[in-house]
């Protein structure tokens, strides 16, 4: 094991996602079972007792990973020297609500997380927006956070991609590891866009051995697209463990690499590619490797992929605007 503890800091570390995550990345599945690691927990001052006892169940775990742990209700502390970073704690969606009514009452934690990042962080330091609206939350902290290179922040939109192969493997009768270059395009929201159009099954290619527009329209994509409200609906808060998984996904791969011949779908600043405005912070194809990614060049858009990748866009374009009216955009 080397000696070096990995610093990821969490927030809203005592909430439902945290209380999946974190013992999850304490027993070493997002840097393996040779990094230690040092978690930072940040809360809101009247969640750290509860934090506290999750801290004790971290400890009596005894995981042989887990070299620290340390707690506040202060960004600019717990950040302090912070590899990495997962922005979980915000408020989540109830019943009736998209996630975009959130804007408002999330932004302002992320103006003061990026800015306590940008001061406090260590140099190599990368960020993962959970909490929602996840992208423009993204858009946010990079914004308040000048001196952070723009392609360390990235917003989560693997649950999505996890979602769609769940849903490509059961349509298709194959196991989830017959299935490559999955995508989703766009926002965390109702408009982003589940694309089988690049994806393939066992080395074929999905929409061709699917070919089942119907169902692409009226089932596959309006599952991936609504499956975050058919939680809340069933279980009464939204999803908690699934959110937990994806994130460690999402950094791991983000850190580790994607496979050779398969890419992931992250939410990153675009740079123009795919005709997503320069600055938004949208989903596309990503390949990584060693912490860095890059979205995945000169694949073929059709007229119906066309449409929602634009649709998506306009919605992200509206969420930055929204923002900046409210002063957050620093
Ligand atoms: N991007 C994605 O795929 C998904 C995103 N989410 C989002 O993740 C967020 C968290 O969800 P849950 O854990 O279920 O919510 P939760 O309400 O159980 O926990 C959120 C925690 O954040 C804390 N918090 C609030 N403000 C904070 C601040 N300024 N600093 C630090 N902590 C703060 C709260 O005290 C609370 O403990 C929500 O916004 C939810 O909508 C949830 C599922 C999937
Ligand atoms: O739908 C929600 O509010 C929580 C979430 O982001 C998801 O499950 O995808």
């Amino acid at each position: 094991m080397s000696n070096t503890p990995v610093k990821v800091a969490v927030t809203g570390a005592a909430g439902q996602i945290g209380y999946s995550l974190l013992f999850r990345i304490a027993s070493g599945a997002l840097l393996g079972p040779d990094t230690p690691v040092e978690l930072r927990l940040l809360e809101i001052t009247p969640a750290l007792k509860a934090l506290e006892g999750v801290v004790m169940e971290l400890d009596d775990c005894a995981f042989p990973t887990l070299a620290g742990v340390e707690i506040g209700d202060d960004a600019n502390t717990i950040f302090n020297g912070a590899n990495v970073a997962l922005l979980v704690g915000a408020r989540p969606r109830t019943k009736g609500m998209e996630r975009g009514d959130l804007l408002e009452a999330n932004g302002a934690i992320f103006t003061v997380q990026g800015k306590a990042l940008n001061e406090h962080a260590a140099d190599d330091i990368r960020v993962t927006v959970t909490g929602n609206p996840a992208n423009t939350n993204a858009l946010i902290a990079k914004s308040n956070a000048p001196d952070i290179p723009a392609e360390r922040f990235s917003a989560l939109t693997r649950l999505d991609h996890n979602r769609a192969l769940a849903q490509l493997s059961r349509k298709t009768g194959t196991s989830v590891n017959d299935l490559r270059k999955m995508t989703i395009w766009g926002n965390h929201s109702a408009t982003q866009y589940p694309d089988i159009f690049h994806a393939e099954v066992a080395g074929k290619n999905a929409a061709e051995l699917v070919n089942d527009q119907a169902w692409l329209e009226n089932d596959f994509i309006p599952t991936v697209q609504k499956r975050g409200a058919a939680i809340i609906e069933a279980r009464g808060s939204s999803s908690a463990a699934s959110a937990a998984a994806a994130t460690i996904d999402h950094a791991r791969d983000w850190l580790k690499g994607t496979a050779e011949g398969d890419w992931t779908s992250m939410a990153v600043v675009s740079d123009g590619s795919y005709g997503v405005p320069e600055g938004l912070i949208s989903s596309f194809p990503v390949t990584t490797s060693n912490g860095n990614y890059e979205i995945v060049q000169g694949l073929e858009i059709n007229e119906f992929s066309r449409a929602r990748i634009d649709a998506s866009a306009t919605e992200l374009g509206e969420e930055r605007d929204a923002v900046q009216a409210l002063g957050l955009l620093g």
